[in-house]
């Protein structure tokens, strides 16, 4: 039996407190064996069903890295373009991805027809496998800071263009591309709160009763 105290109540706190979405790499790269410990401790997240339908890879091909970087560059130029005036010149200010920077490049897909979990929780929401791939980016995401490590998810990016880029299974689903390796820095506060594009609101403000 495992007893947590006050004191590593709070130091937990903190470690939400200061986990952030990093864009901004050192070119420092990460200790062998950093990024299969930071997999292995995303794998013991919470699944449906046990499902464990998280499926990770190591992108280290430099043409394949060099494709995601033109694709987040494609997709961020049709974003922009999706917005006008003031919010629009905001949103060109933003560093939205530390691809070019990040020492390592992490692909994360859900598989959708795995046998594994024998298909308990899945029935009525089949959504719920890729809600378990994100439970354990969320994990993996925490214990890199605790390690001093920082993270990145792009979103900016063509699904189908990454799964031909990475040349993988049609049944496994593009979930995130993160980046990951040293933060020049770290900070308590998101960088698009620094950037004056959106607000860290209270949690009173998200929650009702019934
Ligand atoms: C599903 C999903 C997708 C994305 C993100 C997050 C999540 C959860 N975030 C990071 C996001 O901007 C960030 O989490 C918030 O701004 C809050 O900042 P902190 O994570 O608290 O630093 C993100 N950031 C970014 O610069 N480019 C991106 O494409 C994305 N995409």
């Amino acid at each position: 039996m495992v007893e947590f105290d006050d004191s590593f109540r709070r130091q937990l706190r903190e470690l939400f407190v200061w986990r952030r979405d990093v864009r901004r790499f050192r070119s420092r790269a990460l200790p062998d064996g950093a990024v299969e410990r930071l997999i292995d401790t995303a794998c013991l997240s919470p699944s449906v069903g046990l499902s464990q339908p998280w499926r990770f890879v190591i992108v280290d091909d430099p043409a394949r890295r060099r494709a995601v970087i033109d694709d987040f560059k494609a997709c961020n130029a049709d974003a922009l373009n999706c917005y006008s005036g003031e919010r629009a010149a905001r949103y060109a200010t933003l560093k939205l991805s530390g691809l070019e920077q990040a020492p390592c490049h992490l692909a994360i897909f859900a598989e959708k027809s795995s046998d594994i979990g024998h298909g308990l929780g899945r029935a009525t929401m089949p959504e719920t496998t890729e809600y378990s791939v994100v439970a354990a980016i969320t994990a993996m995401w925490l214990a890199a800071r605790a390690e001093g490590i920082g993270l990145g998810w792009v979103s900016i990016l063509n699904p189908q263009r990454i799964h031909g880029v990475l040349d993988l299974p049609a049944s496994w689903k593009f979930i995130a591309y993160l980046c990951i390796g040293y933060p020049e820095a770290e900070c308590d506060q998101p960088e698009l709160e620094r950037a004056k594009w959106e607000h860290r609101r209270d949690a009173s403000e998200f929650t009702l009763r019934r």
